[in-house]
């Protein structure tokens, strides 16, 4: 369970601080109340996102996945793949990216898909991923357009189960790797936040670290 990634106690630290880590009582997509909850919407200023973007950029180089394009499943993926593009660029990595509308539109260039050409390895880019669902549905899209989907950033892997009620115990991030085939990367996972909650000097902050225990023997995995 210890963590010691820098690059993903560097990234809890900055979530708290943005306020878009948070301790409390969260209801999820699967129904669960969850001690903390990550709403990456949070990242709603030019300065956060250009460090979110930056975050992503160092994780995906650190990585060392090939890849020649993102991919950003609307609508939050857009705003995402838009930040890590800027993101890598500043690294030295600028390569294109597109994204999806929710909708087809009926007029002017028409169509589904929006920006870069989809062709050949493409990293999909979302916040989080709870069930996988939309994911393989970002990755159909992707492969109807000719391309290889060839995995999934997002920002922090929850590591639980992605339902009470299926005989499957895998979480939504073990779904995407071994039924999809996709390499997931995420910034940081829920033992780096465990880590920062048992490292912080504030006790306030630490004050959570049982709760959020009790919850990952409940449904971690
Ligand atoms: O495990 P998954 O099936 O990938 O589900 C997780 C996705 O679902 C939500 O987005 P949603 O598809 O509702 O679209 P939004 O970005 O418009 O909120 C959430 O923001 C994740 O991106
Ligand atoms: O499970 C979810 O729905 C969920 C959890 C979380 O921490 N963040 C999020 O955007 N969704």
């Amino acid at each position: 369970m210890a963590s010691t990634d820098p690059l993903a106690q560097a990234f809890v630290k900055f979530s708290v601080e943005a306020g878009v880590l948070r301790f409390g009582d969260f209801k999820t997509k699967a129904g669960r109340q969850s001690p903390y909850f990550f709403n990456t919407g949070l990242f709603d200023d030019g300065a956060k996102l250009a460090r979110l973007g930056e975050f992503y950029a160092r994780r995906l180089i650190a990585s060392g996945l090939e890849f020649d394009m993102l991919f950003g499943p609307a609508y939050k993926g857009i705003t995402l793949a838009a930040a890590v593009a800027i993101g890598l660029a500043r690294e030295g990595k600028s390569v294109p990216y597109a994204y999806n509308r929710k909708e087809a539109k009926d007029h002017g260039e028409g169509g589904l898909l929006v920006g870069a050409p989809v062709k050949g390895r493409v990293l999909i880019i979302d916040d989080v991923i709870t069930d996988g669902a939309s994911k393989r549905e970002a990755a159909e899209l992707i492969r109807a357009a000719g391309a290889t989907p060839v995995g999934v950033a997002i920002t922090m892997d929850r590591q639980e189960r992605a339902s009470d009620t299926s005989a499957d115990n895998r979480s939504g991030v073990q779904y995407v790797e071994q039924e999809l085939g996709l390499r997931v990367l995420s910034i940081a996972t829920l033992a780096d936040l465990m880590q920062f909650l048992a490292d912080t000097d504030d006790p306030a902050l630490q004050a959570n670290m049982a709760r959020v225990e009790v919850y990952r023997q409940r449904y971690g995995v």
